[in-house]
């Protein structure tokens, strides 16, 4: 694969008008192949695997939350990076699951080309599908460079997105305290 893509990657830098050959390029094609393997290393992964049984049993039931994790993507649009920070929240059910479990995740599925706004169902129903919690939120922010480096050029705006399920999103008490635990710095 790695072959592949830097043969790709040469053409478009002779495209662009550059010389592949210079010194400063030779190497080029092949890191940019080995870095975008890396960027989408989430298609590789399963949600099995990454979760590798750590789902403890726990009479808990009250909100647990798992804040500020840091997230990088790719949109599916231009390829470009977004970056920001999720933040995962949920009702156990008897289950609770391990809390690098929750940073794995969400780097499954931010390490493949991406919208904000799947990225973000898919984060909380995996949540909610290992855990069968009886509540999960998701909410993302973010700052999409598609949005800075070109087109707009907006370097000041970035998107939140969200997504409750269950608990979350039928009970306004719990929801206001995900909420409220979210925003406290
Ligand atoms: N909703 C959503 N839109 C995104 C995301 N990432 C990029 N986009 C948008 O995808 C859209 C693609 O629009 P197009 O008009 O097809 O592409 P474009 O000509 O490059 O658009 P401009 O960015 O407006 O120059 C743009 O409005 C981007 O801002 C995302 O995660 N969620
Ligand atoms: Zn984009």
């Amino acid at each position: 694969m790695t072959d592949q893509l830097a043969r790709h990657y040469r053409a478009v830098i002779s495209e662009l008008g550059e010389d592949p050959t210079r010194e400063g390029l030779r190497d080029t094609p092949e890191r940019a192949a080995k870095a975008m393997q890396f960027l989408t290393y989430g298609y590789r992964q399963t949600l099995e695997e990454i979760v590798n049984g750590a789902v403890f049993s726990s009479s808990t039931d009250e909100l647990v939350l798992v804040k500020d994790i840091e997230l990088y993507s790719l949109c599916e649009h231009h390829m470009l990076p977004f970056i920001g920070r999720c933040h995962i929240g949920y009702l156990p059910s008897g289950k609770v699951l391990g809390l690098s479990k929750f940073a794995r995740i969400v780097d499954m599925y931010a390490r493949r080309l991406q919208i904000q706004e799947e990225l973000t169902h898919q984060i909380a129903s995996a949540v909610a599908e290992v855990t069968g919690a009886a509540g999960v939120g998701v909410i993302i922010e973010a700052r999409h460079m598609c949005m800075m480096m070109r087109g707009v050029q907006k370097q000041n705006s970035s998107m939140k997105t969200s997504v409750m399920l269950g608990e979350m999103r039928e009970n306004l008490n719990t929801r206001q305290e995900f909420l409220t635990l979210v925003g406290t710095r």
